[in-house]
């Protein structure tokens, strides 16, 4: 649905840009979750924002092409190319967001139906308002909300509740594609399972696929198909959700995955990962993360190692447990691949 090759997202530009996102590749599949793991910092946003242009100034967008493939025969749409109106029709109609700060994102004075309305208004003023009402209703419904519930403000709904309304709002019109930037991560756990129980339910029904953003490893080995690790504005590691619970290669998605409980599967140690996620603007030489990692050696400082399959001739070369595609940027899995 979704081709990204070699996205990189600077924040300012001259010499004193700082780079967030650097040379992300990335494809998205029809009905697939595609789970963005990494801890703060590590451009999991800057990506979501780059890929949407949604980003805000100093934000600008590098390099690298984003591709959507409607999927219905028509044209492949190039989403970085397209000019406002045709933004306005990408944007919410076939890609649709739940924000980081979703909790706060409706507006405090205006009624649930006045805010779901609204939606379907700007994009479908060929409806009526009998016909608007009649689809936030329906909209409530598929989130489990009451449909009595329109009438109140925001601040008479629970937690869950508001980011009930905003998953609602995000399948207003039906997008092939919904990026979900930490949607739960302000909710307890409990929330969050009803959340996301809700959630699979609905892309089931609707065959939506989805990019889910969260530094809660063990939540995306859950819920996702696919995981994406970031580390530094890069993607360190991507691979079937499974192979990455059962076999990291890369020690950051090893620390990352044993920074968090799992509710399910056979207890873990926590052991979490020492130092703190790397500056943009002053990355370590070599592989970010070398400082941090126990298992670093002689390259690791010396030179980036690009992403790719886990290589035969590199030390500790491993094959992936649960078989299907993967890709590792780390020297102890890695011949003789680097960066120019
Ligand atoms: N407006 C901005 N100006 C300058 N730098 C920015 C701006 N927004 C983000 N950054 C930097 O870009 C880097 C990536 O940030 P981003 O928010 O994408 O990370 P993230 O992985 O999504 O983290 P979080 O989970 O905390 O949102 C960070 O180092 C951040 O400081």
């Amino acid at each position: 649905m979704l081709r990204i090759s070699g996205l990189s997202v600077d924040y300012g530009v001259g010499e004193r840009a700082v780079r967030a996102v650097s040379d992300v590749s990335l494809t998205l599949r029809r009905g697939e979750v595609l789970g963005l793991a990494g801890e703060s910092g590590s451009g999991k946003s800057t990506l979501a924002y780059g890929l949407t242009r949604l980003l805000a100034p100093p934000g600008v967008v590098a390099c690298g092409t984003v591709i959507y493939h409607p999927g219905d025969g028509s044209e492949p749409v190039d989403v970085l190319a397209l000019d406002h109106a045709g933004l306005r029709r990408f944007r919410w109609a076939q890609t649709s967001i739940v924000f980081q700060a979703a909790m706060n994102a409706l507006n405090p004075v205006d009624k649930i139906s006045a805010q779901l309305t609204d939606v379907i208004k700007a994009h479908r003023p060929d409806l009526d308002r009998a016909a608007r009402i009649a689809r936030a209703r329906e909209l409530l419904g598929l989130v489990g909300i009451p449909a009595d519930r329109l009438d109140s403000y925001p601040h008479q709904l629970s937690g869950g509740m508001r980011q009930r309304v905003m998953i609602g709002m995000a399948l207003a019109l039906e997008p092939r594609i919904v990026i979900m930037d930490e949607p739960t991560t302000a909710l307890d756990v409990v929330m969050q399972r009803q959340i996301l129980a809700v959630f699979t339910r609905l892309r089931k029904r609707l065959d939506f696929s989805v990019v889910f953003i969260t530094h809660d490893l063990s939540l995306l080995v859950e819920f996702a198909d696919r995981i994406a690790i970031m580390y530094g504005g890069r993607i360190v590691e991507e691979a079937p959700a499974a192979q990455i619970y059962r076999d990291p290669l890369h020690p950051y998605s090893d620390g990352l995955l044993h920074s968090f409980p799992a509710l399910r599967g056979p207890r873990r140690e926590l052991a979490g990962i020492p130092g703190s996620p790397p500056d943009p603007r002053s990355l370590p030489s070599g592989c970010a993360f070398h400082p941090r990692c126990p298992k670093a050696f002689d390259p690791c400082a010396r030179e980036v190692p690009i992403l790719g399959a886990p290589g035969e001739a590199g030390p500790g070369a491993a094959q992936g447990a649960g078989g299907g595609a993967r890709s590792v940027a780390c020297w102890l899995h890695t011949s003789d691949r680097s960066t120019a």
